[in-house]
C-alpha cells in the first residue's frame, strides 16, 4: 500500500446480476488503520461489495483498490494482503484449532520458521490457545468465529474483511468480539473492513457507510451522522393511529409513520412538544417515548424505513416470490 495511501479506494464501483443492479455505482475510500463500517438491512448490497472487493466477484463497472492494489489487474496481490471472516464458518470441524490454522499457513505461504509463533500469537490473542489441541467442532459457535478471526489474521494481512462477523451469536459473545476487533486495530495496526446490520455494532466503527438498495446514502462518524438528524424521536402508542397521524400533519404540520407498531415522528425538543400534543389530542394514549437521534433515526431519515422495517419487508417479499414460485 503506498504511505499515506487509502487502504480501500472505491470508485463508481457496480454489479449487476441480469437484471438486478445489487450495487449501483458507490465510492469511498478507507483510511489505513480504520474500522469502516458497511450498514444495511439485508439485500442492500453489502456481501456483494465485499466480494468484490476480496476479488471473489468481477465488478460489472467502475474499480477498486485493496492494499494500493487493483482488484480485478491484481488480484493476487489484493489476496496475499487481505484475510477474510465470512458469515458461513469454513472451518474444517475435524481438525483441531491449531490444524486449522497450520492448513491455512501453508495454504498462504506463511513461512515455515514464523509458523508456530505466529499461530500462538494469533491463538493467545482471541484466548483460543489452551484449546488449540480441541476439534473446532467442539467449539462454541463464539469460539469458533473467534477461531476464523485468528485464522483471517494469521497471514498478517494489511486489510481484514469481516463480513458479518458477529451474526447468529449472543449479545454477550457479541460484545466479546466486538473487544478482540477493537484489540486488534491497536495491536496488529490493520484495517478493518466490516459489514453489519446490527445497529450497534455500527456505533463502534470509526466510520459507517449506510447502503440502501445498492447505494451509500450517508457516510461519516456515528456521531456525526447522529448530530446532522439533530431532532428527537418520539414514538407514540395509541388507540387510533390514524387520527394522531392526522392531528399531528394538521395542527402541527409533522409527517409522521407507523413503525414497528407505534406512531413515529421526529421533533427538535421533545420534552417541550409532548405535552402540546397531549393538551390536543382527544385519543387515548397508551405509551409515549422521547429519544435522542440513535443510528436507527439516521438510517430512517435517509431511508424513510427502519433496517428493521426495511429487513421484514425484504423478507416477506422474498416469502411471497418463493409462494409465486411454488405454484
Ligand atoms: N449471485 C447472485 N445472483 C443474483 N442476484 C444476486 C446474487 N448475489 C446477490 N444478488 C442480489 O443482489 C442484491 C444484494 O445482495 P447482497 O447479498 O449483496 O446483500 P446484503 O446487503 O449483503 O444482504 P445480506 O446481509 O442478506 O447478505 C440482492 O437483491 C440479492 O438478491
Amino acid at each position: 500500500m503506498p504511505d499515506g495511501g487509502p487502504a480501500v479506494e472505491v470508485d463508481g464501483l457496480t454489479k449487476r446480476f441480469g437484471d438486478v443492479e445489487a450495487v449501483r455505482g458507490i465510492d469511498f475510500a478507507v483510511r489505513p488503520g480504520e474500522i469502516f463500517g458497511f450498514l444495511g438491512p439485508n439485500g442492500a448490497g453489502k456481501s456483494t461489495t465485499i466480494n468484490m472487493l476480496c476479488t471473489l466477484l468481477r465488478p460489472s463497472d467502475g474499480s477498486a483498490r485493496v492494499a494500493g492494489f487493483d482488484v480485478v489487474r491484481e488480484r493476487d496481490d489484493v489476496r496475499r494482503n487481505i484475510g477474510l471472516v465470512f458469515q458461513d464458518p469454513t472451518l474444517d470441524g475435524y481438525l483441531s484449532g491449531e490444524q486449522n490454522l497450520r492448513f491455512h499457513a501453508e495454504l498462504y505461504g506463511v513461512p515455515r520458521s514464523v509458523t508456530a509463533d505466529r499461530i500462538r500469537q494469533v491463538l493467545e490473542m482471541v484466548n483460543l490457545w489452551d484449546r488449540r489441541g480441541d476439534l473446532a467442532q467442539t467449539y462454541s459457535g463464539g469460539m469458533k468465529r473467534r477461531l476464523e478471526i485468528a485464522r483471517g489474521l494469521l497471514h498478517s494481512p494489511r486489510v481484514l474483511f469481516l463480513d458479518e462477523p458477529t451474526v447468529g451469536l449472543d449479545p454477550q459473545t457479541r460484545a466479546s468480539i466486538w473487544e478482540y476487533i477493537r484489540h486488534l486495530q491497536s495491536a496488529e495496526e490493520i484495517t478493518i473492513f466490516m459489514t453489519t446490520h446490527y445497529m450497534d455494532e455500527a456505533e463502534y466503527c470509526d466510520r459507517i457507510a449506510i447502503i440502501d438498495s445498492g447505494r451509500i446514502v450517508a457516510l461519516d462518524t456515528p456521531e456525526a451522522l447522529k448530530a446532522g438528524v439533530g431532532e428527537d424521536r418520539i414514538r407514540i402508542q395509541t388507540a387510533d393511529d390514524e387520527t394522531v397521524i392526522a392531528a399531528l400533519k394538521d395542527r402541527f404540520g409533522l409527517e409522521a409513520v407507523v413503525s414497528e407498531g407505534a406512531v413515529t415522528f421526529s421533533v427538535a425538543s421533545g420534552e417541550a412538544f409532548v405535552p402540546r400534543l397531549f393538551a390536543e389530542l382527544s385519543v387515548p394514549i397508551k405509551s409515549v417515548n422521547v429519544a435522542r437521534p440513535s443510528l436507527d433515526d439516521v438510517f430512517m431519515s435517509f431511508t424513510g424505513t427502519t433496517i428493521r422495517d426495511a429487513e421484514a419487508s425484504a423478507s416477506e417479499g422474498m416469502r411471497m416470490a418463493m409462494r409465486a414460485k411454488g405454484r
